[in-house]
């Protein structure tokens, strides 16, 4: 039996793509899922299905914008006793928005993308630390990018938001030292979801052509790394996870050949 059972799992971004895979994959392996989003009825529909399936209702639906301190601060009002001590965070939250070089991106975007992915990820973690840190037990696992490591035209912002997720991660190790609280961060490559389909807007033939003939990542190949760096014996941490598509690689360098 896996040592998840019963542990408490707060997912957020379980409306959709990796987030509702980890929320699933959580609670098949026996654990208290918080499933966190702002499209609440698509959470509703998560724990109906997890309810049937497993004979067992093992979600609480929390309706939450990461981006919202107050909303945030005031999740644990909220959270039922029996979810409160959360045993596993996966800030999974997050989104691209735009493929524009920097010159013409669109500057909603850009903060768009800040406040989620780097403000919305430090919040959650800000506010559900210190139970960890009492507790001596706990994991965040976050939910960065190949694009936090290699940079790719368009990338621009969303690209520096998941380096931010990289070094965070990295600094939450340092300050966690001595506490038992373990921390991974995930960096997945191209993976099909509705990712795309909220880079580009809503246009869902761009969203396609971007997955069309790639064999892509599913969202089931990153819950499952979520679930095996969480599985792992307590005296392991995972630091990271680097995973891409076979079909995907580095790019080579470019160079503008300016002279004759
Ligand atoms: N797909 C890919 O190729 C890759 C994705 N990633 C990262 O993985 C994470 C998940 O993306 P993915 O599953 O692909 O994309 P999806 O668009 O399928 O899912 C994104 C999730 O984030 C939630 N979300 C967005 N904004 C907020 C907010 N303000 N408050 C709460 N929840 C929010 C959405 O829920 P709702 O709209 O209901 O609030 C949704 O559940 C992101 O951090 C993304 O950057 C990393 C590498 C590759
Ligand atoms: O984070 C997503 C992967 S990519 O689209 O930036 O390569």
């Amino acid at each position: 039996m896996s040592h998840l059972k019963d542990k408490t799992v707060m997912v957020t971004g379980a409306s959709s793509g990796f987030g509702l895979a980890c929320a699933k994959a959580f609670a098949q392996k026996g654990c208290k899922v918080i499933a966190a989003a702002r499209r609440k009825e698509r959470l509703q529909d998560l724990k109906e299905e997890l309810k049937q399936e497993l004979g067992e209702d093992r979600v609480f639906v929390l309706p939450l914008d990461v981006t919202s301190e107050e909303q945030v601060d005031s999740m644990f009002n909220a959270i039922p006793e029996e979810f409160s001590d959360i045993d596993i965070l996966v800030n999974n939250a997050g989104l691209a928005l735009g493929l524009e070089p920097a010159h013409q991106a669109d500057l909603t975007d850009w903060n768009r993308m800040v406040d989620t992915n780097i403000k919305g990820l430090y919040l959650m973690t800000r506010k559900v630390l210190p139970g960890m840190v009492e507790r001596k037990s706990g994991h965040v696992i976050n939910i960065g990018s190949i694009a936090g490591t290699y940079a790719y035209p368009g990338g621009n912002a969303y690209g520096a938001t998941k380096a931010f997720v990289k070094q965070f991660s990295r600094n939450l190790r340092a300050d966690l030292l001595g506490t038992q609280v373990r921390v991974t961060n995930i960096e997945p490559g191209l993976a099909e979801t509705e990712f795309s389909l909220v880079r580009f807007h809503g246009n869902q033939e761009k969203a396609d052509n971007i997955y069309k003939g790639t064999n892509p990542l599913t969202a089931d190949d990153i819950a499952e790394s979520v679930l095996w760096a969480a599985e792992q014996p307590q005296h392991v941490n995972i630091n990271s996870i680097e995973l891409m598509p076979t079909s995907q690689t580095w790019a080579a360098l470019a160079i503008d050949k300016v002279l004759g």
